[in-house]
């Protein structure tokens, strides 16, 4: 395996969260509001598997650059079973000097102490799951937290002196007008984080609220009144001093998600635990999504089955993921990694979303695009932004119509 492909970045999943929320699909399992940590069998037996998962990956000579823990909710771990694991992957591969640990933690799931034995494990990347500051709207999605447990665990951040913290907020919430959502944006910057993910609300399948609203339909915005969210969004954050560097994401300068940026620039990484993704040799393979699945797999071998992707496929996912980063492609790679005839095929269905300055290219001469040549052959393309980033999907759909139409 060349040097370039081998793994320096992992994922483990930590499906416990004390309810599920109810916009919220993702693979997790409810435990209930009562206190949790090293009393809960589930948990401790979940994390037996997850740890014989690490130790039976075989270690490609690299120590790992990135570790993420997601969910779920990786804050219902005690400091003790986190300990374990982390010895685990430190034992098995090691974790570079300068290693970004992140966690994703949820109000009233953790105190001071807790958050300091984090710290001391070596825990240097916090995203806070906030979702809105309004009382109201948090009941409406059934989170287990309110403000007042928001505020204590900024408290707590700001105690210990995180620097690097993030706060995940979604916008277009139920009944949330534009002033409220303003509100919340100011708020969020009034606290200080060096990193925002913001999530549009997505109404999923088989959730409480696919029961409840209709995407588009009052009481949730309508298309036009969402797309003022973004943009009221990525004005507020910007003149604030964040970088918009990621369709959801901004960050003051040096303090982008390394691991995230793994995945948007279509690198491989590990992933451990049930529905974890991991991207190895160019296959990609999501672990099965229940407890029990994941175990008989694991106790099976946990054999990596499904085939490589293709060249086709990986251009397809280089651009859908690349694209989603402000500083978008470089010509010159892509070129270079996937050919110019696949690149050649985009270049008419690219052409008029750059003239309408959704799409942007920066050549070295600073050349323009004329209607009727081949795409420049260097330069970086992006989306720009708002409005690219706005229409991105209905950019990315044409871009794998157009290569599919001819695969
Ligand atoms: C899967 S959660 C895990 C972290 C943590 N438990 C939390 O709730 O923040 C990661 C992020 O996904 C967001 N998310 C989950 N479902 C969503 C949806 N249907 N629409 C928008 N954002 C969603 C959450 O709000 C959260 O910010
Ligand atoms: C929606 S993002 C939120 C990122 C966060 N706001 C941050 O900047 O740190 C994270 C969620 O995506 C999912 N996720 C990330 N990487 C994954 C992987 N390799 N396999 C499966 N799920 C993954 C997890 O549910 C995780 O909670
Ligand atoms: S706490 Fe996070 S992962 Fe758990 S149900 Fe809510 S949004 Fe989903």
């Amino acid at each position: 395996m060349s040097q370039k492909n081998i793994p320096r970045s992992a994922y483990l999943h930590i499906p416990f969260c004390r309810r599920r929320c109810h916009y919220c699909d993702f693979a997790i399992l409810a435990i209930g509001d009562r206190r949790w940590g090293d009393d809960s069998p589930k948990i401790h037996e979940y994390l037996h598997y997850l740890i014989t998962e690490i130790e039976q990956t075989p270690d490609r000579g690299y120590p790992l650059e990135t570790v993420f823990f997601g969910g779920g909710t990786p804050s219902l771990l005690s400091v003790a079973q986190l300990e374990n694991i982390l010895t685990a992957i430190d034992r098995q591969f090691g974790l570079s000097r300068d290693c970004e640990i992140s966690m994703e933690m949820d109000p009233g799931t953790f105190d001071l102490a807790k958050l300091q034995g984090f710290l001391t494990l070596g825990v240097n990347r916090i995203s806070l799951g906030v979702q809105s500051f309004d009382d109201r709207l948090l009941q409406l999605c059934g989170r287990s937290h309110d403000r007042q447990d928001v505020e204590q665990a900024i408290s707590f951040l700001q105690q210990t002196n995180v620097d690097n913290f993030s706060l995940d907020l979604i916008s277009g919430l139920p009944e949330q007008t534009e002033e409220q959502w303003q509100t919340t944006l100011e708020t969020a910057i009034a606290i200080g984080p060096s990193h925002l993910s913001i999530y549009d609300l997505i109404i999923e399948p088989s959730t409480v609220f696919e029961g409840r609203y209709q995407p588009g339909i009052s009481p949730l915005p309508s298309d036009d009144s969402a797309a003022q969210f973004y943009q009221l969004t990525s004005q507020l954050l910007r003149q604030s001093g964040y970088d918009h560097y990621e369709i959801s994401n901004y960050a003051r300068s040096g303090y982008q998600c390394r691991h995230n940026r793994v995945y948007w620039q279509n690198q491989p990484y590990y992933g451990w635990g049930m529905a974890a993704a991991s991207y190895l040799n160019g296959i990609r393979f999501t672990r099965p999504r229940t407890p029990s699945a994941y175990y008989q797999w694991l106790q099976a071998g946990g054999a990596i089955d499904t085939p490589p992707t293709s060249s086709t496929e990986q251009f397809l996912e280089t651009l859908m993921l690349g694209m989603r980063l402000a500083e978008g492609l470089s010509l010159e790679t892509l070129t270079h990694h996937f050919g110019r005839p696949l690149l050649d095929r985009l270049g008419s269905c690219w052409y008029p979303y750059y003239q309408q300055g959704w799409i942007a290219i920066n050549t070295p001469n600073g050349q323009p695009w004329h209607s009727g040549e081949p795409l420049p052959s260097e330069g970086q393309i992006y989306l720009s932004d708002p409005e690219g980033f706005l229409f991105s999907n209905t950019i990315l759909a044409q871009m794998f119509s157009a290569i599919e139409a001819e695969s």
